[in-house]
Order: C-alpha cells, then sequence, then structure tokens
C-alpha cells in the first residue's frame, strides 16, 4: 500500500463527481481504497438512501444481490492499487431506457471519474516524490560508485526485472546460484530460464509488489548451486516506480535462510517428535511462564494447551512437596542444568498422581538460561505396581496379614523400642489345632476360607497397637508391645480365643469348631532378641498342644501357672454377679471432735465359693480390664441406696452413705442419668448419697469431671476426692470441681507422726482443703496417735480401724442413731 495523503480537496471533487454520476445514472457508487491490511474499505458513498452503514462491506452487501454493477480498480501510476471505483445500478421502471443503456451510460462515466482520478493520484505520486527527494537529497555524481561492482560484492542474489519481466540488472551470486552466464540471463523473462511451475510463481510474487506498492517476502524456494546439494532461498521484492510514478521493473534480493530454515526444521521435527510422544513435554521462558506444551501433555494432566498457555507451572502444584523439596529442584536446574525425579503433581480434576520428570534448563547466545524444559511421565501405574509388589513382599497374600518377614522386622523395631524404654514385651504363638483335618476333609479351598475368617476375628480381638501376622498354613503370632504382665497377657490371651468360641461356616449349611493352642514368651525373660522369642513361643505351644488342646502355655513355667490363676479369676468374677456372689460392708466415719457418725463407706466384698474370698484391691482392677466395672458398680450403688432405705424405714440417723465410683464408670455419657435412675428407683435420697471420685480420674478429664459432678452436686449428692495426694491436683481445677470434701489417702496416714513426710503432706491437704473451703476426713487411721495428730492438725472426720472395721450393716448398731 502506497502511504501518500490524498488531500481533503481532492476527496471532495471526487465525491462531488460520484454524486452526479448517481444523480444521472440512478446509482449507487462507491469509492473503495484499500487500507493498511490491504483490504478494501468504502471512503465515498453517494445514492444511498441510508448512508449509516457506510463500510464497504455493508454496501456492497446490501445492493449487490439485486443490481447490475460496474467496477473499475484505481490504480497508482507504479500500478499499485489504490481502490476500486463501483456504481451499483438501481431498477427505475418509470425510465425511459432500459437497464442496458443505463449501464452503457454508468460505465463510460464511471471510465471517465476512474481516469480523472488516476491522472490525480499520478500527480500527487509525482508531488510526494519530488518532496521527497528534497529533503533525503541525491547522491552526487561524482560519489556515483560503479552499481555492478556494488551488487557482485554482496553474497545475497540481486537483480532488477525490468517492466516486461526481463532481468535487466543482476550480480554474480545469481549467476553462481542459477549456474548460467551473464549473457544466459541477461534479458531473459523467467519462463525463459526457469521451469514452467517455478516462473509462475516467481511472475506472480512480482505481481504482488507491483500491486501493493511496495516491498513483500516472496515465498521461500529451494535454490540449486553445483557445489551444495540443497539450500533456502528467502526473496524480498520491491516495485521500482520513477518520481513521477511510473514502474520501472522489479528489484529482487534473495539471501539464504538454509541455516534459519534449518533451525525450523530441526524445532518442527522436535516438535513432531514431542507431539508423538507418550511423554509430556512442557516449555517456559525463564521467568517460568508457560509457552508450549507437547507430546502426552494434555493427557496426563487433563488441561488443555490453550488453558496453561501463560500461567506458572505451580497451578500443578499438588502441596506434596515441602520448600525444601522445591529448593533442592531449583539448586539442581539453575547449577546443573538438569533435575531428574519424582514429583506428585495434581491432575484438573483435582486427583494427585506421581510424575517421572526431566527439567533442564536451556540457554541463549549470551549463556543466560531462556527456557525451561520439563518432560515428564505418568507413574502413577508403575507406582500401584511397585506398592501392590512390595504389599505382596511384605504381606501373605490369602489373608492380606504381614508375613513373617514384617513380623521379624516389626518385632525388631518393637524390641529396641523396649530396650529403650525398659519395658516388657510378648509374642503369642497362635497354631490352629487340627487343621489338617479340615483341609483334608473339606478341602484347601474351604480351609482357605477358614483361615481368611480366622484372620478378620483375629484381627478385631487384637488392640491397635499389636501387630498379628501369618507366617505359616495355620500358624498365626501376635506380637503384643509393652505386654508382658501376666495378668495383662491372660487378658489378651482369653481374647484371642473368643475368636474360636463361635463356629465356622463350611459350605452353605456346614459348621466346624475350631481351636487352638498358643504359646507366649516374655521379652527380656525368654529371650533377648527376636528370633529366639519367637523360637520359644513356638516351643510354648508344643508345649500347649502336649499338655492339651486348645490350652496355652507361657515359655517360662511360672508365668503360665500364674496367668491360669489369672483366667480362673476372670472366669469366676463373670460368675459373680449372677451368681450373687457379692455384698457390701460398710465402714463409719465420724466427726473427729464429737466421735459421733457422718456417715458410712459401702465396700465391695466377693466371696466365690470356690476361691474364697477375694480383695476388692484384686478384683476392681480385673473388672476395669475386661470391662465388668460398669455392671459391678451399678450393682454397688443399687445396693447402697436399697442399705439406705432400709435403715431410713427402720427410722435410723446414719448421715450419708458413700460409694466409690470408679474412673471408668463415671466417664459413661450415661452414668449421670444412671444415678438419677437409681435414686429414683430405690427411693433413696440424693442428699444422703456421698459419692467418691478418685483423683486421678478427676483430674484425668477435669472438664468432664467439672460438667457431669456439677449435675450430681445439684441434685444434692455429695462429692469427695478418694485418695487426695497421690495424683497430680491442678488446684486451678480443684477450685472449679463441685466437690465437698477431700480424703487424705491412708499411704500419707500410716506413718503419721513419725514419717516427717507424711505428717507434711496431711497438714498440707487439710490447710489446702479448709483454703478451699472443704471438709478434709483422713481415712485408714488405725491408733490413737495418728487420731492425736490428725485432730490436732483441724482435720474434720475421720475413718479407719481404730474406731471400726467395714462390717455387715447388722454389725454396725453402736454407729446408727
Ligand atoms: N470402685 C469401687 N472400688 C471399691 C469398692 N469397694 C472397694 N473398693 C476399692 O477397693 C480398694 C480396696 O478396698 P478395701 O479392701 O475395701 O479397703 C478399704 C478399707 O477396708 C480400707 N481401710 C479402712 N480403714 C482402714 C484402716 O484403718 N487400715 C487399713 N489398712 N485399711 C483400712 O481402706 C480401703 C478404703 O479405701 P478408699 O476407697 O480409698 O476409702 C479401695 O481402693 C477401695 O476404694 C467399690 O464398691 N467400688
Amino acid at each position: 500500500m502506497i502511504d501518500i495523503n490524498v488531500p481533503q480537496d481532492t476527496w471532495l471533487k471526487w465525491q462531488a463527481s460520484i454524486d452526479l454520476i448517481t444523480r444521472i445514472s440512478h446509482c449507487v457508487g462507491v469509492l473503495s481504497v484499500v487500507d493498511a491490511e490491504n483490504q478494501l474499505c468504502a471512503k465515498i458513498s453517494a445514492g444511498l438512501k441510508d448512508e449509516d452503514t457506510a463500510s464497504y462491506e455493508a454496501i456492497s452487501l446490501n445492493i449487490k444481490e439485486t443490481s447490475e454493477r460496474v467496477s473499475i480498480a484505481l490504480l497508482w501510476p507504479s500500478k499499485a492499487i489504490f481502490g476500486e471505483l463501483s456504481f451499483y445500478l438501481i431498477e427505475q421502471t418509470d425510465k425511459a431506457e432500459g437497464p442496458t443503456d443505463c449501464l452503457v451510460q454508468t460505465k463510460q462515466l464511471a471510465r471517465l471519474t476512474a481516469d480523472n482520478i488516476e491522472l490525480q493520484l499520478a500527480e500527487l505520486y509525482r508531488q510526494y516524490r519530488c518532496q521527497e527527494s528534497q529533503v533525503r537529497g541525491r547522491v552526487s555524481n561524482g560519489d556515483v560508485i560503479d552499481l555492478q561492482l556494488f551488487i557482485d560484492s554482496l553474497k545475497e542474489h540481486v537483480w532488477m526485472k525490468d517492466i516486461e519481466g526481463r532481468y535487466v540488472i543482476f550480480n554474480r551470486s545469481v549467476e553462481k546460484s542459477w549456474g548460467k552466464t551473464r549473457e544466459e540471463i541477461m534479458n531473459k523473462t523467467d519462463e525463459e530460464l526457469f521451469v514452467a511451475d517455478l516462473a509462475e510463481e516467481f511472475i506472480q510474487a512480482d505481481t504482488e509488489a507491483i500491486n501493493k506498492g511496495e516491498q513483500i517476502t516472496a515465498g521461500e524456494c529451494e535454490g540449486q548451486h553445483a557445489e551444495i546439494d540443497r539450500y533456502w532461498l528467502e526473496t524480498a521484492k520491491v516495485p521500482v516506480v520513477t518520481d513521477d510514478g511510473c514502474l520501472k521493473g522489479v528489484i529482487g534480493l534473495s539471501r539464504n535462510i538454509s541455516q534459519h530454515k534449518a533451525v525450523q526444521e530441526q524445532l518442527e521435527l522436535s516438535g513432531r517428535v514431542f507431539e508423538n510422544s507418550v511423554e509430556g513435554v512442557m516449555i517456559t521462558d525463564r521467568d517460568g511462564k508457560i509457552i508450549e506444551t507437547y507430546g502426552a501433555f494434555s493427557e496426563i494432566t487433563g488441561y488443555s494447551r490453550e488453558e496453561v498457555l501463560g500461567k506458572n507451572p505451580s497451578m500443578f502444584s499438588s502441596g506434596r512437596h515441602d520448600k525444601a523439596f522445591y529448593d533442592d529442584l531449583w539448586t539442581g536446574l539453575l547449577h546443573k542444568g538438569r533435575w531428574h525425579g519424582e514429583i506428585w503433581n495434581r491432575r484438573k480434576n483435582g486427583a494427585i498422581f506421581p510424575q517421572l520428570v526431566t527439567l533442564s534448563s536451556m540457554l541463549g547466545d549470551d549463556g543466560l538460561v531462556r527456557y525451561f524444559v520439563a518432560v515428564f511421565t505418568d507413574i502413577s501405574a508403575q507406582k500401584k505396581n511397585e506398592e501392590q509388589l512390595a504389599h505382596l513382599a511384605y504381606h501373605d497374600p490369602l489373608t492380606n496379614l504381614p508375613n513373617r518377614m514384617t513380623l521379624t522386622a516389626q518385632i525388631e523395631q518393637e524390641l529396641r523400642h523396649a530396650q529403650y524404654q525398659g519395658s516388657q514385651l510378648a509374642i503369642v504363638f497362635i497354631d490352629v489345632d487340627l487343621f489338617k483335618q479340615i483341609n483334608d476333609s473339606f478341602g484347601h479351598l474351604m480351609g482357605d476360607e477358614i483361615l481368611v475368617e480366622l484372620a478378620n476375628r483375629l484381627t478385631a480381638q487384637k488392640g491397635a497397637e499389636d501387630t498379628l501376622a501369618r507366617i505359616g498354613g495355620d500358624e498365626f503370632v501376635v506380637l503384643f508391645p509393652g505386654g508382658g504382665g501376666s495378668e495383662e497377657l491372660t487378658l489378651a490371651l482369653s481374647k484371642l480365643r473368643e475368636a474360636f468360641e463361635q463356629p465356622f461356616s463350611v459350605g452353605e449349611n456346614d459348621q466346624v469348631r475350631l481351636t487352638a493352642s498358643m504359646g507366649v514368651s516374655v521379652y527380656p525373660h525368654d529371650g533377648k532378641d527376636g528370633y529366639t522369642l519367637l523360637r520359644n513361643a513356638d516351643a510354648a505351644k508344643h508345649r500347649a498342644k502336649q499338655d492339651s488342646r486348645n490350652s496355652y502355655a507361657f515359655y517360662t513355667e511360672s508365668l503360665t501357672l500364674e496367668s491360669r490363676e489369672h483366667l480362673k479369676l476372670q472366669s469366676a468374677l463373670h460368675m459373680a454377679l449372677e451368681e450373687g456372689n457379692f455384698h457390701l460392708v460398710y465402714q463409719p466415719k465420724l466427726n473427729f471432735n464429737s466421735l459421733k457418725t457422718v456417715g458410712f463407706e459401702a465396700l465391695l466384698r466377693w466371696r466365690d465359693p470356690v476361691l474364697g474370698d477375694i480383695s476388692p484391691g484384686v478384683f476392681i482392677p480385673i473388672a476395669e480390664k475386661i470391662g465388668l466395672i460398669n455392671a459391678i458398680g451399678s450393682w454397688v450403688l443399687r445396693a447402697a441406696c436399697l442399705q439406705g432405705v432400709k435403715w431410713i424405714e427402720q427410722g435410723k440417723t446414719f448421715g450419708r452413705i458413700a460409694v466409690n465410683i470408679a474412673g471408668q464408670q463415671i466417664k459413661r455419657s450415661s452414668f449421670v442419668e444412671e444415678v438419677k435412675q437409681i435414686l429414683n428407683e430405690t427411693g433413696f435420697p440424693a442428699q444422703s448419697l456421698e459419692l467418691e471420685v478418685t483423683e486421678s480420674f478427676m483430674m484425668s478429664d477435669p472438664e468432664v469431671a467439672i460438667r457431669d459432678l456439677r449435675v450430681l452436686g445439684d441434685l444434692g449428692i455429695e462429692l469427695s476426692v478418694d485418695d487426695f495426694g497421690t495424683g497430680y491436683s491442678s488446684l486451678n481445677y480443684l477450685k472449679k470441681l463441685p466437690i465437698h470434701k477431700l480424703k487424705i489417702d491412708q499411704s500419707f496416714v500410716r506413718d503419721i507422726p513419725s514419717d516427717a513426710n507424711n505428717t507434711a503432706i496431711a497438714k498440707a491437704v487439710i490447710a489446702l482443703g479448709h483454703a478451699l473451703n472443704l471438709q478434709v476426713i483422713a481415712e485408714g487411721v488405725e491408733t490413737e496417735e495418728q487420731a492425736d495428730f490428725l485432730r490436732e492438725s483441724g482435720c474434720d472426720e475421720v475413718q479407719g480401724y481404730l474406731y471400726s472395721r467395714p462390717q455387715l450393716p447388722e454389725a454396725l448398731q453402736q454407729f446408727l442413731y
């Protein structure tokens, strides 16, 4: 496009001419010019009814469907296109001339106008060139350099064709490249020099440059050279126009772009390789902005190329890696130019997945980073396979339990812990009795099903910290970290044996009952390493099998006996409630000064028909462990209330009856309701009840204690802190607790007044209680000396053998009024 301004008055003149024609010929006239994008757009229009839409497209679209059209191209003198003059005939029914006459007339007028416009364009062009040469000046004759010499010095191909398309000027490079002599090229046209297709291509490009009136870049073409196989040329073509606007020909300048082309081809090749790659490829600029993606990028990430261009790769971050990980990555990338490793990233759908990534930095000629290239593969499937393989390596495929290898590693780890902690650890070897018969009778498939069911049952019976492994056909091992006490182990063993209580289904209709023999070894007594402990547990199991099946044995014989005693106790305790083997005794609590009865503590007694009397100090902790304490505690509370009601009915005054409440009981959310219910059912007044709650429970969860005890206190029940001084009380919580009494633990009373520590503690408890506005009672008082000291120290109440042992109600008449 020639960039010469058409003055306003010239436009007006043209407008007037076009207006005139539209009136004479009853047509619409449009003068369109070529804009910067080489598109025609309307500059002048006339004869339109509605001129609002004065764009070329709007006008021509509106009228060309129905109109005859006259169009003449308007050219600059150099033959570059200036625009187009068009007239669209409007049908006139009342006119004498037919449409053909009108068209002829319009054509003549249009031609005249177009010639006139082109004359003015030529003048404008001349003026422009004149001005331009004035401004730029010209090389003086004396400075003229031989043109041929000048162009021969260039490596590029330089040539000029005249207006007929003949080569009139060209340099040596052209001759060399075309493999022709000067004479062979001079004054020849493209048709004469090249094959038809190529010549046609060259001529078309010339025409384009002429029409545009400016330099164009003609398409690349493959050159020929005697010494070089193949090379690429890019030709710039520019029309040569004299000052008065006459076209003199076309100049061409071809440069070798083989190197550029090679790079481009390389890039295209890489692109195609990347594109078809099963790996994802992402290229960012040095600021981390994504500039290209290739290959399986979208398949892997779920994002399309367009969605990520311009974004930062942090958009894929899974949040699984910490700062140190990325620091390491960047250090590798910036210092070594490469980082290779696994990264967890996030897909578009939010799922995170592992990638194996190679990151490389690409440097520019200046040695600075220009791009970062990430080539990655999705290794989710590989990871899953690895995990499955690892799982298979460490687990029994049938039951999915840890296998021997995992068990051994686990034992070693727990042993280190036990050594460090100075704690015990137990291993229980379980062997299903007569399992071979199951396989022989029902087949191995059924045998497998039973083993899976057994594995599930054993898993349900073991603790969360314990490890259950299957180490052979019908052999299982349980590792109890921290376990080792015979009592604890007995409990654990009886839980494991519960797994065998229910029969196992065999097929749809049959059932079998299984038993197992178990052997126990305990660290450190029965072995210091995993191998020895396992071997000794196995040996113990063999002994259990020999004794009788469905039995267990400890590697250390005495532990077996001890454990069996525990087991007996546990079994008997289970029966005690049902068989009515519990009863309560009551120990009076007296006012220290007046020695009048202020209440009685209800204390549980268990008399087993076979085992005899068993102390609550022994069976209460077992009841807590085997979960019987709640049922027993409810029984005690109900029995004490019933006794109180009996005394009330007998008209006896007894103060309050105090009942011991175990931590586990009160921790249940239903405890408060249960107390209310028992009071309701028995008719025992809340004001006559006292609950003794241990200090350790109150401080284990003081918030809950405050909440629950407040409800009980509000009912009128008195609350005392039992065993005070044995735990760690927070004074902050103590003052918030709705308690009435502190009970000095008998361990502090025992050596009073000889033991300076105990006397100090007793005194401190009394002072603390009084400071908190609480009553203080001393228990376990056996001697006058103890009584005197405590009384003198200000203790409010007393309880102990000195006054009365815990006794049956009938024996307590002297303490009832
Ligand atoms: N949760 C429940 N715990 C209960 C219940 N009944 C008893 N217990 C707790 O069992 C522990 C042992 O109790 P026990 O053998 O009954 O001993 C109590 C008294 O007999 C004993 N005592 C009383 N006076 C003296 C004495 O002068 N000397 C002496 N050596 N012992 C004496 O002290 C025990 C009272 O304990 P305490 O509860 O701390 O007041 C014991 O911890 C009971 O709490 C029950 O029903 N539920």
